[in-house]
């Protein structure tokens, strides 16, 4: 059974496309990269899928069971447990107020965890994985880099154990250098934990580096999919073969 299936997930806003019939199944370990140009729908897609607005049409089943008719508190729970969303934005996945330490204890907190200095290690221990020394772990987001926030954020999504990731442009805002120490980090923990992960970007290097399977949408729709070197190396559709010729022109 696919970890993640969806079916003709659809949504509009007023007479404007969101995203229309999209349908895919996720299985345990994949990474699926979504691009597209602004405005294809990518984040709206995402958005939907996580839970985070209503489709208007369209189920996405979750080890076979409907999220979209989960009662909200155990939604909720899966949100904090099996499932975590890194933002393009750290400011919208961290809370600025809090410290380092703080914002990735909270998430072992919101599952249970009691004992504070296990806590503490285990904090300690994932801002390691993130490259962000414990030095660190009493200063607040504010006093971090853009890069560093990102590292804090993505620390703080993975602390909990989920086995789905979804990812809206976790590299973008960034600069070139720290984007790719970024994505060298990323596939690491995405191969060492075996995530399974639904990508956001209009990056294809970000996507020729980090996932199995690619989506291709225009307008809402998925246009083409495949393996993600396929889809690449020979693409089938017109605005697929213009994505991939203008980022070779550049
Ligand atoms: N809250 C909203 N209200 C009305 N229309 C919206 C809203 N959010 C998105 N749209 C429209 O839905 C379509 C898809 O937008 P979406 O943001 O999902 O695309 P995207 O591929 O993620 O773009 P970007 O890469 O710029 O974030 C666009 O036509 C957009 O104008």
């Amino acid at each position: 059974m696919p970890l993640l299936a969806v079916e003709g997930l659809t949504k509009r806003y007023g007479s404007r496309i969101g995203c229309a019939d999209v349908s895919f199944d996720l299985w345990p370990g994949e990474v699926l990269g979504i691009v597209g140009e602004s405005g294809s729908g990518k984040s709206t897609l995402l958005s939907c899928l996580a839970g985070m607005q209503a489709p208007d049409t369209g189920a996405v089943l979750w080890e076979g069971r409907d999220v979209l008719a989960f009662p909200e508190a155990e939604r909720r729970r899966l949100m904090r447990g099996d499932w975590a969303y890194v933002h393009q934005n750290p400011r919208d996945g961290l809370r600025m107020g809090v410290s380092a330490g703080g914002n990735v204890g909270e998430r072992l907190m919101a599952v249970g965890a009691r004992n504070y200095a296990a806590i503490r290690d285990m904090a300690i221990d994932w801002m390691g994985r993130v490259e962000i020394g414990p030095d660190r772990i009493d200063d607040r987001p504010s006093a971090f880099s853009g890069g560093m926030q990102q590292r804090l954020q993505i620390a703080r999504n993975l602390v909990t154990g989920p086995r789905l990731v979804f990812m809206d442009e976790p590299t973008g805002g960034l600069d070139v250098s720290v984007q790719a120490r970024l994505l060298d980090l990323l596939r690491g923990l995405v191969r060492d934990l075996g995530l399974s992960v639904v990508i956001v970007t209009h990056d294809l290097a970000v996507v020729r580096l980090l996932a199995d399977r690619l989506m291709v949408m225009k307008e809402g729709r998925v246009i083409e999919a495949g393996l993600t070197d396929q889809v690449l190396d020979d693409p089938q559709h017109a605005y697929t073969q213009l994505l991939v010729s203008s980022v070779l022109q550049v």
